[in-house]
């Protein structure tokens, strides 16, 4: 028995919600060019959770559920004011409030499958009710309800800012969520996959994978990018820093990935985002840095930059806290865990790999009077 480290290579499960082949991402068959150019997150996420894009009424219908259902139960909100939210990372905060949100969820373990689509649209909405509450109590700010004549990349921006968003703020957003939602088994999809294949249920699933997604070798890594950027400070600093990271033998965040090899499809579309918001918001410094290290780091270890690593200028151009990145990845995300989540349960195996053994073979047990 021999095993494959980090599972790499490794396919662990059929899914017919997302695929990267040939470098090319698709949710449920539709290239994320075509979506990313053309659809609002809500359709994505009803295409995820539905297996085909929604018609005019079908939306309206399903983004009036998601818009009803971010209303935050009263104790969520009482226990974002019990501690001090100025010394947790709002990714720790966010995994305990989406468990939290499970207590005052009379259906948390009803399995059925109606139950599990209503669970589904109330979680979605109210992770993003969260990041905004969070935001806010954290700065002192009253929160803020959501209007009903917004979508909801921009209500995102609404229930956080407490202003309504530009029409680029609205369309930036938006791009980065559908970009986000879903990419076949990533760490914290499975992640996800695992906890509930014991069928435990959706709650416990997502706070699994919110977990799993706070780590800087996966979600975690927008947020030191905008870490490394502010280190780097100005243009002429990029490659003189990078060449010392690398030295050291340190990773450079938003660099590399597990699946794709020549570049991640999704990037493109974050770096076009960069230039626009940094020139429109005079820091094109900070898309200018990102472009010499992503050739640098081509040139030199021949790695392409992933969806963290435009993501940290394009969210910094809209004023959003760099702490906040990694929460604004959540909402997306938990769009494909659940997809995930449900498709699991429609066709459930107990998920348990085996180790390849390489401790000490059987050995004499010595009791503990005589162990010298
Ligand atoms: C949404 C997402 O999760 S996208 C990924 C977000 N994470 C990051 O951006 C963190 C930085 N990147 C990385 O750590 C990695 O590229 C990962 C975790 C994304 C993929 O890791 P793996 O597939 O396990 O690749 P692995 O870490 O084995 O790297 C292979 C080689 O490339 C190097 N390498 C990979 N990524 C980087 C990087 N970002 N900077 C410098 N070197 C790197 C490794 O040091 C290794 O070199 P070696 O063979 O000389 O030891
Ligand atoms: O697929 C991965 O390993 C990481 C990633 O890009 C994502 O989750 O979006």
């Amino acid at each position: 028995m021999s095993s494959t480290k980090g599972l790499e290579g490794v396919v662990a499960t059929q899914s017919a919600i997302s695929s990267i082949i040939d470098d090319q991402l698709t949710y449920v068959g539709y290239t994320i060019d075509d979506l990313a150019e053309n659809s609002s997150f809500e359709e994505v996420v009803y295409l995820l959770w539905n297996q085909k894009l929604p018609t005019e009424t079908e939306l309206k219908a399903f983004k009036k559920q998601l818009q009803d259902a971010m209303d935050l139960p009263e104790g969520v909100i009482t226990h974002l004011h019990s501690y001090d939210l100025s010394t947790v990372h709002p990714m720790a905060a966010l995994r305990s409030a989406v468990s939290i949100l499970g207590l005052y969820d009379s259906e948390a373990d009803d399995m059925s499958d109606e139950a599990n689509k209503r669970k589904a649209v109330r979680l979605q909405a109210r992770m993003a009710a969260i990041v905004a509450a969070f935001s806010r109590i954290r700065s002192g700010k009253d929160l803020v309800k959501p209007k009903s004549d917004l979508g909801f990349a921009a209500n995102l921006l609404y229930m956080m800012n407490g202003e309504e968003p530009k029409d680029i703020e609205v369309e930036a957003i938006n791009k980065a969520l559908v970009l986000h939602a879903d990419h076949e088994l990533n760490a914290s999809t499975f992640t996800a996959r695992v906890c509930v294949a014991t069928l435990s249920d959706m709650y416990s699933g997502v706070t699994a994978a919110i977990g799993a997604l706070k780590g800087p070798l996966h979600g975690g890594a927008n947020e030191r990018v905008m870490k490394m950027l502010t280190e780097i400070g100005e243009e002429e600093n990029a490659i003189p820093y990078i060449k010392d990271k690398l030295a050291k033998k340190e990773k450079i965040m938003g660099m590399g990935h597990r699946v794709y090899r020549n570049g991640d499809p999704r990037a493109k579309f974050l770096k076009k985002m960069s230039k626009e918001l940094t020139e429109l918001t005079h820091q094109p410094k900070w898309y200018n840095m990102s472009i010499k290290i992503e050739d640098y780091i081509k040139q030199e270890k021949g790695l392409p930059a992933n969806v963290d690593f435009y993501s940290a200028s394009v969210y910094h151009s809209l004023g959003i806290d760099h702490d906040l990145f990694t929460p604004i990845f959540a909402v997306s995300r938990v769009s494909g865990w659940i997809a995930h989540i449900l498709e699991q349960y429609a066709n459930n195996r107990l998920i348990r790999p085996r180790a390849e053994y390489v401790g000490p073979q059987t050995r004499e047990y010595v009791p503990i009077e005589k162990r010298g």
